[in-house]
């Protein structure tokens, strides 16, 4: 079924991207139009980078482990910018990434990676196939990553439950007991919270999953729940019944750290039982879901990135992905061979992108 075109008339619109000393890519400034921008080229030419650095600048987020990754091998910083059309005004994003660290700037002061409007993007990437196979861990990642960008307070509630944890977990493992209540109170009142808003989200990721998986064309009917090992009411007096485990494997053993998004296909959990087709399928429903909630919660259309979708060999779910990028007012979509309607085609190439003037580019969006 074809997805509505524009659903929502607030967007933001990336006009323009910036990179200096970013991963393989030339220093350059993109001028972005709306609609499709198509970015093609051999394997190996930058074009997952390219969406790398738009999410980066964009959202202030990045998947990569360290941070001096990004910065071209040789160079001792690197930098990206975005500038950002959104609510009738344009932002200047910029993130400096030097001595390990992301410097960020809104509007030419200094800010923090939260600052960033966060609900601005979705990248999809085949390795999302890795949150349906994946270890819990990348299920947890996935969930408080979206829970982050939907709740500021989420983002600065998981941050201090993770210090929390990091300091008892170092108070277990020296069996320093005597602060221990203390660890337990806060690790109770945080995680605490941190569950309670998991639960919430929950019950409209679900829907939205579900509602985009049938849309896939995905036959089994599909579940998303949390498997929690305490819970609320209970984790206070779960992590005293524990305590001597604790002690034992110097680590806190109950928690939101610990829990797991569990997808299940026709009740057999998917990471066991999926083919590599279904859990692409689903993998691509958590993403759709993704981007509908973002713009219910900020009531904008992010930015769509569409990393490879010539990776995606079934005909529907590559006709899927390109409907999904005709449905959002901007989205860049990378592959090797370049993707139809796009109103610009940039050739990539060691890089470096450049306009492809074998691809006849649409008429330009007038734009406010
Ligand atoms: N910090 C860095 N400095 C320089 N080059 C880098 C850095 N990090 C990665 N690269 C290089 O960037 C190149 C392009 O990678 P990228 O993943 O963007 O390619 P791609 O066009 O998406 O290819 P594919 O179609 O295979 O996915 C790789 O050859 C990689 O080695």
């Amino acid at each position: 079924m074809p997805l509505p075109r524009h659903a929502y008339n607030a967007h933001v619109h990336l006009r323009a991207l910036t990179t200096l000393h970013y991963r393989n890519l030339s220093p350059a400034t993109l001028d972005l139009p709306r609609g499709i921008t198509s970015i093609w080229g051999e394997n190996g030419a930058g074009k997952t980078n390219l969406l790398e650095a738009a999410y980066l600048a964009l959202t202030g987020l990045t998947n990569a482990p360290r941070v001096e990754q990004l910065v071209t091998r040789g160079e001792r910083e690197g930098y990206v910018r975005a500038d950002l059309h959104s609510g009738g005004s344009t932002s200047i994003l910029e993130v400096g990434l030097a001595r390990g660290r992301r410097h960020v700037k809104v509007d030419g002061v200094r800010a923090r990676s939260s600052d960033l409007p966060r609900g601005s993007a979705v990248w999809i990437r085949p390795e999302d196939s890795d949150l349906v196979y994946g270890s819990p861990s990348a299920r947890r990642a996935y969930l408080d990553a979206l829970l982050s960008r939907l709740s500021v307070r989420y983002a600065h509630q998981l941050s201090r439950f993770e210090r929390t944890l990091t300091q008892r977990n170092a108070a277990l493992k020296s069996g320093e007991t005597w602060a221990m209540d203390v660890w337990d109170d806060a690790l109770v009142t945080l995680g605490s919270e941190l569950m309670t808003m998991r639960r919430r989200v929950l019950v409209r990721l679900a829907e939205l999953t579900q509602a985009a998986h049938t849309q896939l064309g995905g036959h089994k009917p599909l579940t998303l729940a949390l498997t929690e090992s305490t819970t609320p009411e209970t984790y206070l007096a779960d992590l005293a019944a524990r305590r001597a485990e604790e002690l034992a494997r110097g680590q806190t053993v109950i928690g939101p750290h610990r829990d797991d998004l569990a997808l299940t296909l026709d009740l057999f959990p998917a990471a066991d039982f999926a083919s590599r087709g279904e859990a692409r399928t689903v993998a691509l429903a958590l993403r759709k879901a993704e981007l509908d909630l973002l713009r219910e919660r900020y009531g904008e259309n992010p930015v769509l990135l569409i990393d490879d979708f010539t990776a995606e060999l079934d005909p529907n779910r590559r006709q899927f992905l390109l409907d999904l990028a005709h449905s959002v007012p901007q989205a860049l979509v990378t592959g090797t061979e370049h993707a139809p309607g796009a109103r610009l085609t940039l050739r990539a190439e060691s890089g470096t992108f450049m306009p492809d003037a074998a691809q006849q580019p649409l008429p330009a969006e007038a734009t406010p």
